[in-house]
């Protein structure tokens, strides 16, 4: 089936900063058109798969293919091809302090087609911006004039700079606001939908997870322990996953959601 098809593919991954191992022999695959909620304990390496998937984080063991591309050991420019086809939004926005809004989101633009003159890029940065819902005058605001969601917002624009396919969100809602972090669930699925994205979501948000997520996939024991449809979670009896799904927080979040669709 087409949408089985996989953007996203680990197998056998080891990371490890000297002695400390985050991740042993972890497999997982992100299908092409879903948006795939990554979630574990804190420090339980969700950044750093992500890192190691984006190129940022050398293996010790496995492998990474992202659109069908083995990842390791890639030439330089055949690596530059794959990573112009994916978008980052990295935890708390990254954004370069010293640029405007607009200015940050062309970075990979200025990156990736040195080609493009002045006049387009700014219309490019716009309509990001937009995308985005961030109000036109953002766009020269530097980050520090920025309120916290309006800068997830900025780092968002500048993940859709180049049009991505694949799209990584890591904790897009940590500290917004609930109903600032409903507004982004909601430009997230939009977003998907109409871009036809996949979505790669690091999320600590149970909200997030059954608002937004096709499949939610859980870190636990330096592996992917499980992954699926968060009712197919539900029917596992790790420890972790019941008391996440199941402890009180993640009971108001179904019940939230259950309002919500009847
Ligand atoms: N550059 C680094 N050098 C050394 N250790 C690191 C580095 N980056 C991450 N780690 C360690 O790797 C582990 C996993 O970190 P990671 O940031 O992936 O966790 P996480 O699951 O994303 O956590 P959180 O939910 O708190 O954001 C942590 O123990 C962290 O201290």
């Amino acid at each position: 089936m087409a949408e089985q098809e996989s953007v996203i593919s680990v197998r056998g991954l080891r990371t490890a900063f000297g002695a400390q191992v985050i991740h042993d022999n972890l497999d997982l695959d992100v299908r092409k058109g879903e948006i795939l909620g990554v979630v574990g304990g804190s420090g339980t390496g969700k950044s750093v798969l992500m890192r190691a998937i984006i190129g940022l984080q050398e293996p010790e063991a496995g492998e990474v293919s992202v659109f069908g591309t083995p990842m390791r050991g890639r030439e330089e420019d055949e690596a530059f091809e794959v990573r112009r086809r994916w978008g980052v939004m990295f935890q708390g926005g990254a954004l370069f302090s010293t640029l405007t809004v607009a200015e940050n989101v062309q970075v990979p633009l200025r990156e990736f087609y040195p080609q493009i003159d002045n006049q387009l890029l700014d219309e490019i940065a716009r309509f990001k911006i937009h995308l985005s819902g961030l109000p036109p005058e953002a766009a020269y605001k530097y980050p520090s004039e920025l309120s916290g969601g309006m800068k997830k917002r900025a780092g968002l624009a500048r993940a859709l700079a180049m049009d991505p396919e694949l799209l990584f969100l890591d904790e897009p809602t940590a500290g917004l606001d609930p109903i600032g972090a409903s507004m982004f669930d909601e430009l997230t699925r939009n977003l998907q939908e109409t871009l036809g994205l996949t979505v790669f979501l690091i999320t600590h948000d149970l909200d997030t997870l059954y608002a937004i997520c096709d499949r939610v996939a859980v870190i636990a024991d330096k592996k992917v322990i499980a992954v699926g449809k968060i009712d197919e979670l539900l029917a596992t009896d790790h420890p972790w996953i019941h008391d996440y799904f199941t402890g009180p927080r993640g009971r108001a979040a179904r019940l939230g959601h259950e309002r919500q669709n009847g």
